[in-house]
């Protein structure tokens, strides 16, 4: 389970602004990028959060990855504070971030084995481990190849393997099928579809309605950094008075930015 308590976080909040030794006469303003977020995303269910560019979404899931620290508030996985316990926290959790790095001197398998062993993986089970998400994500061919010049989608899959070679119980997904094609799309929703059936805590960004409406138990729609409002796809369109998610979304957020083309 994870869970976001009133998160607070502002950019550029105190820093002094110098350039070439003098203070600039104008400042950058402070950005507040979340507002007092709160909201739960419960084991054996699908949360999406959809929110317009610049809502907070990202700064919300790097703060629960560890990668930022919030001003205020908390954030919780299976109850552990990613702030005052952040390696019990991250053991618990696969990160699918907004920006991913490979090393592209390995091939994708010993990427995800090096992935493995930071989680604790060895021997057999971790080799067990590495090729059954290998299979799972149909990576076979791409498996002894080194990563230099992967092409996105490919790319895609070697971070997201990374990320659940480890069988987390909770996944946090920024824009996971941004990029990948039909096929590598449709194997990653059936994969997220089988984890939630063992009872894991699923958590993705997305701008794609249909993906949000079709995989999502729950939704949380984000603006200005707080919640706007949540629910189940159907509540919303009940709450927003519309037949389609987008329609409520765009309704609820009193604009249509944020609805991929
Ligand atoms: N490191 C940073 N420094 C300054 N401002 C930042 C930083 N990171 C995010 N912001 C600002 O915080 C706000 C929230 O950004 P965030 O990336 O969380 O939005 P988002 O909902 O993920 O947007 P998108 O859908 O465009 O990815 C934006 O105004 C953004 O410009």
């Amino acid at each position: 389970m994870i869970q976001v308590n009133n998160l607070r976080k502002t950019f550029g909040a105190s820093k002094k602004h110098l350039f070439n030794g003098f203070s600039q006469a104008t400042k950058p303003s402070p950005v507040v990028a979340l507002d007092g977020l709160s909201f739960t995303a419960k084991d054996g269910e699908i949360t999406g959060i959809l929110g317009p560019n610049g809502a907070g979404k990202t700064t919300c899931l790097r703060t629960l990855y560890g990668l930022l620290k919030a001003d205020d508030g908390s954030a919780m996985i299976d109850g552990i504070d990613v702030v005052k316990n952040p390696l019990a926290a991250r053991a618990r959790l696969g990160i699918f971030p907004d920006k991913f790095g490979l090393y592209e001197r390995l091939t994708a398998y010993e990427q995800i084995d090096y992935f493995a062993s930071i989680h604790g993986l060895q021997g057999d089970f971790k080799h067990q481990a590495i090729e059954a998400i290998i299979k799972d994500l149909d990576m076979e061919a791409l498996a002894h190849r080194k990563t230099l010049g992967f092409s996105q989608g490919q790319r895609m899959k070697v971070t997201l393997a990374q990320a659940l070679v480890h069988q987390p119980k909770n996944f946090v997904l920024d824009e996971p099928t941004r990029g990948l094609d039909v096929m590598s799309t449709r194997v990653l929703r059936n994969y997220l579809a089988r984890f939630k059936e063992k009872g894991h805590c699923i958590l993705f960004s997305s701008h794609v309605m249909q993906e949000v409406a079709a995989l999502c138990d729950r939704v949380i729609i984000v603006a200005n950094g707080k919640l706007a409002a949540e629910g189940t796809p159907n509540e919303l369109c009940e709450l927003a008075g519309e037949t389609q998610l987008e329609e409520a979304f765009v309704k609820i957020i009193g604009s249509d930015e944020g609805v991929a083309a």
